[in-house]
């Protein structure tokens, strides 16, 4: 028996079983939660499907967060097969690849710009206001992922890291709002991570070995390690902390490493 049973956990960002998401998912399930998953676009579904089913769910929804109307559709499932909600993920980011290379002054366009912080930062806005009376009725908590490029200027991270800025201050003035309703909203900030959103990346594979070498802890996390924060975080053992950004880094960020 874990300290998730009875929860219900509605886990936005599950792409393949190397997401953050799906690390997440997992170790609420471990710990009890019951899971609902979504995938973006049909070509994800059949994996997301087989993902669902290993986690013992059969609740697994299409949604494109540039959508209101698939937002809506969402809750409106949630609310007919759970009439509430106890924990929301967001786990979503992207970019124009091109944004990621590069200095930001000659990779960021106006376009590249908007595209970053709708799909990275004001979804997880979009995604709470869609849940706010699932969320509210349950008291639930809402947990989304971010990067040291939020803080730091991370070569080539570039508009996302601008975007993840934005996703921070987000988690602040919603867990400001909502504190009086009993939601709680919270980030964990990851070390990199090999997953799909990583794989595009330039020169990822030595930025992660760097990253181990220079890391307290001598070693990249992994997706099990930040699911676990993110359990903990969305459980009521945190029932105190809310607008927090969690690093689940190896300590990497407390260090003065380039
Ligand atoms: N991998 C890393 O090194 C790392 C480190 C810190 C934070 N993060 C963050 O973790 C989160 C998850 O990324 P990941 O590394 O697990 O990669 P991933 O590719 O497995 O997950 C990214 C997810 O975003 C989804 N997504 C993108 N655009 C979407 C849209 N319009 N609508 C709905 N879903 C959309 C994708 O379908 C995918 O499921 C992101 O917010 C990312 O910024 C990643
Ligand atoms: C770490 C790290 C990451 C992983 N991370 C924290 C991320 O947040 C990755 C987010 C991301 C957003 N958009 C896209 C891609 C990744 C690649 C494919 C694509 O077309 N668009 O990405 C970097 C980019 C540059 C430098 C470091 C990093």
């Amino acid at each position: 028996m874990g300290f998730l049973d009875g929860k219900k956990a509605l886990i936005v960002g599950v792409a393949n079983n190397k997401s953050i998401a799906y690390g997440i998912a997992k170790q609420m399930q471990a710990q009890g939660a019951e899971i609902a998953l979504t995938f973006q676009g049909e070509k994800l579904k059949s994996r997301v499907e087989k993902i669902a089913e290993e986690l013992g769910t059969s609740i697994v929804l299409p949604l494109d967060v540039t959508s209101d109307e698939e937002i809506t559709a969402v809750f409106t499932e949630i609310e007919k097969v759970w009439g509430g909600l106890d924990i929301l993920v967001h786990s979503v980011a992207f970019a124009p690849r091109e944004e990621l290379e590069g200095r930001m002054i000659d990779a960021s366009t106006r376009q590249g710009f908007a595209i970053a912080h709708d799909i990275s930062a004001y979804s997880l806005t979009a995604l709470t206001k869609g849940g706010y009376e699932l969320l509210k009725k349950n008291k639930g908590a809402v947990m989304t992922v971010s990067y040291l490029g939020a803080e730091r200027a991370v070569p080539n991270y570039n508009v996302m890291g601008i975007a993840k800025a934005s996703l921070e201050a987000t988690v602040r003035y919603l867990a400001a709002d909502l504190g009086q309703d009993g939601i709680r909203v919270n980030a964990v900030s990851a070390g990199p991570i090999r997953t799909l959103a990583a794989a595009g990346i330039k020169d990822f594979r030595s930025m992660l070995e760097k990253a181990a070498l220079a890391t307290p802890l001598r070693q990249n996390v992994t997706i099990e390690e930040v699911g676990n924060t993110a359990a903990f975080l969305c459980s009521d053992l945190a029932s105190g902390i809310t607008g927090e950004v969690t690093y689940v880094d190896g300590g990497y960020n407390i260090t003065a490493s380039t």
